[in-house]
């Protein structure tokens, strides 16, 4: 199989001018079949307006994007009748796109709201209102689904539904594209991600791969001499000092017995010597000085 066949959406030097404003900066990005892709970014970073693009909802300055058909999407708070129940407003929607009212059961089942289907919309918690949304993007079955932040002013419950059922849709064979800014969240239920800031696509890959590894990380005191030590193993660039005060070095973690033996040799109580993987979150404030607000 070759990587043109499993690409389900794509894009190449997308960009997207307002004004004076580059929303989105030559975006290229590719989403493959089966997989739950994540776009992540802060607020403003341009993570809407590239799925719009992607759904021909907007046009692009320049650049191109594409996406199989049919897709389904969940991009703008869908506009559901607050006093019918939900089950009234899929089958509305399912009358005006040409299918049968089965497809509104299916999906209600698949979202988990078939038991809650005849409530009025108006009533539902704002979770059971998002699944319908995902449950009105899933009528017709199509191969991709794309998701902006499914999980915003959720509560925590809802959130944890919500995360539930992407990966459930994944495991059903869907390729699933969401936006988020948030970052645990992506790399708890993503397989791929591509991180935007300020329109621009900095990276893009296995959550995995993005995360990097593992490196060694460290207390020890007085912290001042264990830095030197640090950089001087591990250089300049190889040391980050975490929040909660610790050290992270950029060396393998078969290192580690050299590093105590160097900070001891220095005069340096070592405290706790781990291996340690990096979060998305590190990887993401390492790439950017974006705001502290895109914590998880
Ligand atoms: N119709 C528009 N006219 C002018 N500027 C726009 C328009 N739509 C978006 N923008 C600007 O483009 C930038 C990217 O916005 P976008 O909504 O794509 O970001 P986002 O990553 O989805 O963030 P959020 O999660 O807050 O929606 C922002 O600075 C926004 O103000």
């Amino acid at each position: 199989m070759n990587a043109q066949a499993t690409t389900v959406a794509s894009t190449e030097s997308l960009t997207k001018v307002y004004g004076d404003r580059v929303a989105v900066d030559q975006v290229s990005m590719t989403v493959r079949r089966g997989e739950v892709y994540g776009f992540l970014g802060p607020n403003g970073a341009g993570k809407t307006t590239t799925l719009r693009m992607l759904l021909g909802l907007i046009r692009p300055t320049s650049g191109t994007a594409s996406a199989i058909s049919p897709v389904g999407a969940l991009i703008e708070g869908p506009g559901f009748f607050p006093y019918l129940s939900g089950r009234a407003n899929l089958r509305t929607l399912a009358r005006y796109r040409g299918f049968a009212d089965a497809e509104v059961e299916r999906v209600l089942e698949r979202v988990d709201l078939a038991d809650r289907g005849d409530d009025r919309f108006k009533g539902y918690s704002l979770g059971m209102k998002q699944r319908l949304g995902v449950a009105a993007a899933l009528m017709g079955d199509p191969d991709l689904i794309v998701l902006d932040e499914p999980t915003n002013g959720l509560d925590p419950a809802g959130m944890a539904d919500m995360r539930a059922l992407v990966v459930d849709l994944a495991r059903g064979g869907q390729t699933v594209l969401l936006s988020s800014h948030l970052l645990a969240e992506v790399q708890e239920i993503c397989d791929r991600v591509g991180i935007i800031h300020q329109g621009r696509l900095l990276r893009e890959g296995g959550v995995a791969e993005l995360r990097g590894g593992v490196s060694i990380r460290l207390r020890a005191t007085p912290e001042a001499d264990a830095l030197a030590v640090a950089m001087r193993l591990a250089g300049d660039d190889g040391v980050r000092r975490t929040d909660d005060g610790a050290l992270l070095l950029t060396l393998p973690p078969d290192d580690a017995p050299r590093v105590a033996r160097e900070l001891v040799g220095a005069g340096v109580d070592v405290h706790e010597i781990t291996a340690a993987e990096r979060s998305l979150e590190e990887v993401f404030f390492e790439m950017t000085s974006a705001p502290k607000e895109m914590t998880s």
